[in-house]
């Protein structure tokens, strides 16, 4: 005979069944919130039969969300020591940050429904369950078994509470709590609300310290400047009368935009900004830190001169110099780089490997002091050197108008403390050399020499201004091939502006190397490419990963992106191939 429990799962079954077949339900075998989630399920075309959560590589573990839950979730996992069940927290998005379950069998279900950190338990991806419908319903959420929409959730039952930032009530994450469904507990509930609470109260202990930081940081730059001075924070902006005359409150976004670029290497930077009202205006910015987290930054915002502008305005522009890209992230770049030039003020240029940084060095020095001598001093070449060459080399700078260092990264400090002493004494010379160094890792450059340069400039990524990639390919195919009769066909240039080169403006170059191999004369086709530009994955393949994509790259090309030809060619299903396209971002 079945019990009442048994009967009420069976009942919720059928309702289910039911509710797929006519797409009603009975009120009596559901709760409303759970009819109202599948509808909004079944509205996002989730696959009852097919769970497959996204997943992303790039999620925040250094967030302060995080760091608030984690003393929550220490006590939790001791607390659950011994029951099978698992605390997850996720973030605003339902991405899965943490997980932490005392029982390994669990984990390893958990494991197989990837309710693991990196994926997304969005409800427009799996359908009702414990976090994405306490997201969608901005409330704490139970699902029990059968009440999941998809199929392979119905074993397990889950709550999850919404967790709010104290100062703005935004969520911010959900806190959850899952187990097989046979160990679920109404206390569940009440569990992950309080400990929802819990991190809701570290949150404002934590943002009340960082607030008060940041007040300082205003009153400090506010005594010692009498300029426009904003301080300001993902919640909190502070500026002085000066800096509220100059600023709408629609300002305040961009500001924050700009301030998470200039704070990137985490250093003071010089930046520009086009305000509400038109005026443009130079930023100098200096990040603020609260327990070695970035909390905001002090802002001193000047107007541009005109003078200058109108000097700049008349010397040749570095696109005329060579320097292609005319996307706004990179003008400004320009910009900041041709300023400090002009004003002889010393710069690190930081960025990822091949983005520019020494090209843009170059062009800015070209553009400001054409007739002065150059000269790039390679780090690793001035390792190798002998304190001879070191000490002619003090009296080479000495005399020219602007010196290179690159990849200072990558000194030793001993040989960052002797650059520090050949720098300092061609700093010191009247008429004064600009003076730029180059670095992709900032963070592990030498603190005194950092000290030698007034700002930093930090290139963006390729990918990051895709819109570049449609000049700079003639410009490096004609480089390249020393000729114009080959150029880039519209679809390999789609192909092109959709890969992520995290070794930029030199993968491209070494990626139209390959290519111009195959093709000439005429245009470059898809299938000249390197099999490697033809996918786009957020993660780093493994080796076996990456040969598995080129040879599936390699049978599509072959067979002009028939999937189901290029199935039968690799000996896969029509399931696999759609699969492998999918998972490694294949342009078929
Ligand atoms: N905007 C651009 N326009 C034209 N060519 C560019 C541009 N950016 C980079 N290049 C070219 O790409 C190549 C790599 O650039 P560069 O050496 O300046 O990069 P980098 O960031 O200094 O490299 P590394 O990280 O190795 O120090 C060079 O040949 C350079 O001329």
């Amino acid at each position: 005979m079945l019990r009442g429990h048994d009967r009420g799962i069976l009942s919720l079954e059928a309702a289910h069944d039911r509710f797929f077949e006519v797409g009603e339900v009975s009120q009596d075998a559901v709760r409303r919130a759970i009819t109202e989630s599948w509808r909004r399920s079944q509205a996002y075309g989730v696959d009852i039969d097919d769970l497959r959560p996204p997943y992303n590589c790039d999620i925040d573990v250094e967030s302060r969300l995080l760091r608030s839950a984690q003393p929550v979730l220490d006590r939790l996992e001791q607390e659950l020591s011994g029951v099978s069940m698992s605390v997850i927290l996720t973030d605003a998005n339902a991405w899965v940050i943490a997980r932490r379950t005392g029982d390994r069998l669990l984990d390893r279900k958990l494991d197989r429904i990837q309710l693991a950190p990196g994926f997304s338990y969005a409800e427009q991806h799996v359908g009702t369950n414990g976090i994405g419908s306490a997201i969608e319903a901005g409330r704490a959420f139970h699902v029990f078994g059968s009440e999941h929409f998809s199929g392979s959730l119905r074993n397990f039952s889950c709550s999850g509470a919404p967790i709010r930032n104290p100062l703005t009530g935004q969520l911010i994450g959900i806190i959850d709590v899952t187990c097989k469904s046979p160990d679920a507990t109404p206390l569940m509930s009440a569990l992950v609300q309080e400990a929802a609470r819990d991190i809701e109260q570290r949150l404002l202990d934590l943002a009340g310290e960082s607030e008060r930081v940041l007040l300082n940081e205003f009153l400090a730059a506010h005594h010692r400047k009498g300029k426009a001075i904003v301080t300001i924070s993902n919640d909190v902006v502070i500026s002085n009368a000066a800096a509220a005359q100059m600023l709408d409150p629609s300002d305040h976004v961009l500001l924050r935009e700009k301030v998470a670029e200039l704070t990137s290497s985490g250093h003071d930077a010089v930046g520009h900004a086009t305000l509400n009202r038109g005026h443009d205006v130079t930023l100098r910015c200096r990040p603020i830190f609260f327990s070695s987290e970035r909390a905001g930054a002090v802002l001193e915002i000047s107007h541009k001169t005109d003078i200058r502008k109108s000097k700049l305005q008349a010397r040749p522009t570095l696109p005329q110099l060579g320097l292609k890209g005319s996307s706004p992230v990179f003008r400004n770049v320009c910009s900041e780089v041709e300023e400090h030039c002009w004003q002889r003020s010393w710069v690190l240029i930081t960025g990822e490997p091949g983005v520019g940084k020494l090209a843009l060095a170059q062009a800015a020095h070209r553009c400001c002091f054409p007739a002065a001598r150059l000269v790039v001093v390679d780090a690793v070449d001035l390792t190798r050197s002998d304190g001879d060459q070191r000490r002619s080399l003090g009296v080479e700078l000495g005399e020219c108008g602007t010196l290179v260092f690159r990849h200072v990264d990558r000194l030793s400090p001993a040989m960052a403390r002797e650059l520090v002493e050949i720098a300092s004494s061609v700093k010191g010379q009247a008429g004064g050399s600009w003076g730029v160094a180059t670095a992709n890792n900032p963070g592990a450059v030498d603190a005194d020499l950092m000290r030698m340069f007034s700002a930093t400039v930090t290139v963006p990524p390729l990918r990051h201004r895709a819109d570049d990639i449609a000049e700079l390919v003639p410009e490096l195919l004609r480089r390249l091939a020393g000729r114009d009769n080959v150029t880039c066909g519209a679809p390999a240039m789609r192909i092109l502006q959709r890969a992520l080169w995290p070794n930029n403006v030199t993968e491209l170059a070494e990626a139209l190397r390959a290519a111009l191999k195959r093709r000439r004369a005429g245009e470059i086709a898809p299938r000249d490419l390197p099999e490697s530009c033809q996918a786009v994955t957020h993660r780093v393949l493994t080796n076996w990963e990456a040969l598995e994509r080129d040879a599936l790259v390699r049978a599509l090309n072959e067979v002009d992106g028939d999937k189901m030809r290029a199935a039968s060619l690799l000996g896969i299903s029509r399931a696999t191939i759609y699969r492998k396209i999918k998972l490694y971002g294949i342009s078929a």
